[in-house]
C-alpha cells in the first residue's frame, strides 16, 4: 500500500532582479513534475548528483520548501492542502534526518533538551519524567548510552551524531523518515554501521523511508525502489535488482559506471561512460530531453525537441528516453568519440568536463560527429 504519493510535484524558485528584488526575471525549476509513489514499509531512494533537486524535493514533502504545484498525499491527505496547523501535526508522522548533524544540533543544548524538544512541542509524554524514559529507550535503540542525555553534541564523534539526528526523529513516533544525504558527511567505516542502524529500526519501528544521497552505493543496499533524478525530473525508476541488472537510462549507466567493482575481473570488463560536462543550470534546461546535451547517444531532432515521457517498461520499471530499448538491444550504438572506455566523470566531484564547450547552453551536437552514431533499427 502506498502510504506517500507525490503527483506531478514541481517546486520552481523565482529569480528576483531590481534594487527591491521585486522583478521576477525567470525561475529555477529545481523540481519539475515528479511523480513517485512510496509504500508502507519500504524504502525509496533517490538518486542523482548535486543541484538535481533531490534535497528541495524532501523539503516540499514536508512543506519546508513551498510546492508550485502538484500534490503530495500521505496516508489518503494531500499535504500541499493542508492548513498550517494541521501540517504542523503532519509532521510529526513524517520526519527528516540531515546530512550535517552537527549543523542541525543546538550546540548551546543538551541531548535530553534537543530530543524532548520535539515531543513537548507535539504533546508527547505526560511530564519530563516520561518523556526522559522514552528518551532513554529510543538512546538505547540507536546504541548511544544513557549517559548521553547530559552531553552536548560537540562530545560526539560524527556517526554518533548522526544516531542523535535518528534518535530526534524516532521519539516523535513517525511514519515517514525522509534521510537526506544520511551519511554522506561520514567516515566510510561509519557508514555501514548507520546504513545498518536505519535498516534494523525500519524493522523494529516499522519506518517507511525516503532515502536522498547522490552514491549509488549507499542507497543500493538500502533500497527497494530507486527513482533516478536528472535536472529536477525523474529519468528512471525500478525495483533496487532490476535497475543494477539493467539499468535502462544513459544517464544511469553512467552513474553505475563510475561505481568501481571489487571483482578484478569485472572491474576490467566494467563499461565507463564518460559524462560531458557539468550539470546544465535548472534555471534554463535544455529543450527537448533534459540529458541530451550529455547523452552518448543522443540522436539529432529528436532528442534535442521531444521530451520523452517516463515510460512503464514492465516489471515497475520506468524510463525516460526514446531509445532505452535500441539502446538495451545494441541497435543504437554511442557516438564513436564518447565510446567506452575513458575517464569517468560524473560532475559530482568537481572534476572539470574534458570539454569546456559542453558546459550548459551548449548544445554538443554541433561539434560531433553526428555520422559516428548508430542509427536506430
Ligand atoms: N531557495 C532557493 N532559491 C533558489 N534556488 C534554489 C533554492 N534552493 C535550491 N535552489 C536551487 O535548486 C537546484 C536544486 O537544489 P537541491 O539542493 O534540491 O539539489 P540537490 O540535488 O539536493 O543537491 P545537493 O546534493 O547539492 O544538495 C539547485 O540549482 C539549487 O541552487
Amino acid at each position: 500500500m502506498s502510504l506517500l504519493e507525490l503527483d506531478d510535484v514541481k517546486v520552481h524558485f523565482p529569480v528576483k532582479r531590481g534594487i527591491l528584488f521585486d522583478r521576477t526575471v525567470g525561475h529555477v525549476y529545481a523540481v519539475d513534475g515528479v511523480s513517485l509513489s512510496v509504500t508502507a514499509g519500504q524504502t525509496y531512494g533517490l538518486v542523482g548528483e548535486s543541484g538535481c533537486g533531490k534535497t528541495t524535493l524532501g523539503r516540499a514533502v514536508l512543506r519546508l520548501t513551498d510546492i508550485t504545484s502538484g500534490s503530495v498525499v500521505f496516508d489518503g491527505t494531500d499535504l500541499a492542502q493542508l492548513p498550517e496547523e494541521e501540517m504542523r501535526r503532519a509532521r510529526r508522522r513524517l520526519q527528516m534526518v540531515f546530512q550535517d548533524p552537527l549543523g542541525s544540533l543546538n550546540p548551546r543544548q543538551n541531548i535530553e533538551s534537543i530530543l524532548a524538544e520535539g515531543m513537548a512541542a507535539h504533546g508527547i509524554g505526560a511530564d519530563r519524567a516520561e518523556r526522559r524514559e522514552r528518551i532513554k529507550e529510543i538512546l538505547t535503540k540507536v546504541g548511544l548510552p544513557h549517559s548521553a542525555l547530559s552531553r552536548y553534541p560537540h562530545e560526539f564523534s560524527g556517526g554518533q551524531r548522526q544516531r542523535i539526528g535518528i534518535a530526534r526523529a524516532l521519539v516523535l513516533q513517525p511514519d515517514v523518515i525522509i534521510c537526506d544525504e544520511p551519511v554522506s558527511a561520514l567516515d566510510v567505516s561509519i557508514q555501514a554501521q548507520v546504513i545498518n542502524l536505519l535498516e534494523e529500526l525500519q524493522e523494529s519501528e516499522g519506518l517507511t523511508y525516503l532515502v536522498i544521497a547522490h552514491d549509488l552505493a549507499v542507497v543500493r543496499h538500502i533500497s527497494d525502489v530507486i527513482g533516478v533524478m536528472y535536472l529536477g525530473s525523474l529519468v528512471e525508476e525500478a525495483p533496487s535488482d532490476a535497475l543494477y541488472a539493467e539499468p535502462r537510462h544513459p544517464y544511469t549507466r553512467a552513474l553505475m559506471s563510475a561505481v568501481p567493482v571489487p571483482d578484478p575481473e569485472v572491474e576490467d570488463r566494467r563499461e565507463r561512460i564518460l559524462l560531458r560536462g557539468d550539470l546544465p543550470s535548472p534555471a534554463s534546461p535544455p529543450a527537448g530531453c533534459r540529458f541530451h546535451t550529455r547523452c552518448p547517444w543522443r540522436q539529432p531532432t529528436r532528442c534535442d525537441t521531444e521530451r520523452p515521457a517516463l515510460a512503464d517498461i514492465g516489471g515497475g520499471h520506468r524510463v525516460a528516453c526514446h531509445w532505452a530499448a535500441e539502446i538495451a538491444d545494441g541497435s543504437l550504438r554511442p557516438t564513436s568519440e564518447l565510446a567506452p572506455p575513458v575517464l569517468v566523470d560524473t560532475g559530482t566531484d568537481g572534476e572539470p568536463g574534458t570539454d569546456p564547450g559542453a558546459g550548459e547552453d551548449t548544445d554538443p551536437g554541433t561539434e560531433r560527429k553526428e555520422t559516428a552514431a548508430g542509427t536506430p533499427a
